[in-house]
């Protein structure tokens, strides 16, 4: 695959070339194109002039019939897509073909969706006592498009998280400018051949590869020409973000970095709640923001609960590397760090020996610790590999402080089979998610952000709609 920028309705390799590593071995896949300035102020120029073209004057209906005709042709390539992602992530293959590619066609079908039956008019009356001035008038809200949005993206989830913010951006009638990863560039690049295929004007999609500090993601995000930033990554990305969109005051939507935490009480279901706190710890090998890295037990299971995740971890098979050499290296150093914290090893703990070709590349062993004080840097910052720590307690209170105590707010996961408790502790967790009796449910009209330094607003359904559109309040006098 070779990865190309697609602006105003052409592909591109020009730029200074980067190499692509696969991290299943280490192998070279191919080349980049790393976006020079003048890359991406053709992109925003390319996305401001579509805005002036026949998309600006789309109806909902027809936008709506694009992102199917997008949906379709990422259903028609799934292969190709499937393939790409395994090759950039080195995931499993299943996880690519149950969870990446057709969430991404799902997420293009259901903001295609949600622009039917969405009132493209809300209208108020006066009522005494709420409204000032004299005489009669209609209000009425009309929302329009924010204009050109920038959507930066990680290496984790690629194509799903793209896709996440391209189609209900598009879906609203902007302009789209996307960076991907430097890590995952292929299924973008595929990404913009559906596009291109679906017969999207030229400038509405637009792409550009490159890095991100110094180069095509600040470039991009302190653009004078970008209306909004939707952004997934780190906290500390996002805050660098902020302070380069702040010169031109470009609202954001963020989904940062997370350290969940899970709540299993006595009273839970122990083969769900080990069960569930396998996937939650080490799907994709811990690398969703959305998965769990501390866990509270209450104490009379805890002994049961930490032997059981120790003996499934040991026996994971097949699972997926970290992305990079420099991923991999910084969560080894989280783990040497935990020991030197005093942290007691229950599985895993380092680096794999495969005997084959993986050696190359960068796995991480799915571990599980105990032991640790709360105030350790291994409980207290996000690692974003498979690596669990393990705590005991005592009271629901307790369980909720400990919770709690933290800087990120993303999601967590709540075991019970007291339903009372489970209403009672899910309001109280300070995330923007809680999943109860079960992780990752997902259900896309749902609000889905977080709180604290885990993000700033909420994506998913008319959240989503609300933060790609402006609302204008037309008043006429009657
Ligand atoms: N919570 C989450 O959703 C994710 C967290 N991470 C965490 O972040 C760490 C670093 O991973 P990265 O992929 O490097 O995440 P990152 O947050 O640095 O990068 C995400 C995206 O932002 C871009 N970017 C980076 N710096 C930028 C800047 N100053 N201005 C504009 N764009 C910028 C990158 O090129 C990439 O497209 C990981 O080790 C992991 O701990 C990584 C991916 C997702
Ligand atoms: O939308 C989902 O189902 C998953 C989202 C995951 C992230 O945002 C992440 O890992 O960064």
């Amino acid at each position: 695959m070779k990865a190309e920028h697609y602006v105003g309705g052409v592909f591109r390799s020009d730029g200074p070339a980067f190499p692509l590593i696969a991290p299943v071995d280490g192998t070279e896949l191919g080349a980049v194109p790393e976006a020079t300035r003048e890359v991406v102020d053709d992109a925003v120029a390319a996305a401001r002039a579509a805005l002036k073209g026949p998309w600006g004057a789309m109806a909902a209906e027809e936008r709506a019939a694009a992102l199917r005709r997008v949906a379709d042709g990422v259903q028609a390539r799934f292969e190709e897509f499937v393939d790409a992602e395994v090759a950039d992530t080195g995931r499993p293959r299943a996880f690519a073909e149950t969870v990446d590619v057709p969430r991404a066609v799902g997420n293009f079908r259901a903001y295609a969706d949600l622009l039917y039956g969405r009132p493209e008019r809300a209208y108020t009356t006066r009522v005494p006592g709420w409204s000032s001035g004299t005489g009669e008038a209609l209000n009425y809200t009309v929302r329009r498009p924010l204009g050109v949005v920038a959507v930066v993206s990680p290496w984790n989830l690629p194509l799903l998280l793209s896709t996440w913010k391209i189609a209900p951006a598009l879906a609203c009638g902007n302009a789209v400018v996307a960076k991907p990863s430097e890590e995952t560039p292929s299924t973008a690049t595929l990404l913009a051949r559906v596009m291109d295929d679906a017969g999207l004007p030229p400038g509405v999609f637009n792409l550009v590869h490159g890095h991100g500090p110094g180069a095509a993601g600040e470039f991009l995000t302190g653009h004078p020409g970008v209306d909004a930033i939707a952004f997934t990554g780190e906290s500390a990305t996002g805050a660098a973000i902020m302070r380069n969109a702040a010169d031109h005051v470009t609202p954001v939507s963020f989904e940062l970095g997370g350290k969940n935490p899970a709540l299993v009480f006595a009273d839970a279901d122990l083969d769900a709640a080990v069960d569930g706190t396998v996937r939650s710890c080490f799907t994709h090998s811990g690398q969703i923001c959305l998965c769990t890295e501390r866990v509270y037990v209450e104490r009379p299971v805890f002994e049961e609960f930490v032997s059981r995740l120790g003996e499934r971890a040991r026996a994971l098979d097949g699972y997926g590397p970290m992305i990079s050499a420099g991923h991999r290296d910084k969560v080894l150093s989280y783990l040497r760090l935990a020991r030197e914290e005093g942290a007691t090893v229950v599985a895993g703990g380092g680096a794999p020996e495969f005997g084959d070709a993986r050696d190359g590349g960068f796995h991480v062993q799915p571990t599980v610790l105990t032991g640790l004080p709360e105030t350790a840097r291994a409980v207290r910052e996000e690692i974003f590999g498979p690596v669990c720590h393990v705590a005991p307690f005592d009271t629901e209170d307790e369980a909720l402080a400990l919770a709690n105590d933290s800087p990120y707010g993303l999601a967590a996961t709540v075991w019970t089979r007291d339903l009372s408790r489970a209403h009672r502790v899910a309001p109280r967790v300070e995330t923007g998610i809680v999943w109860v009796n079960c992780w990752n449910l997902r259900d896309l009209r749902t609000p889905f952000g977080g709180v604290k330094a885990s993000g700033i607003g909420r994506e998913g359904g008319e959240y989503s709609l609300d933060f790609f559109s402006e609302p204008v309040n037309v008043c006429v006098q009657i």
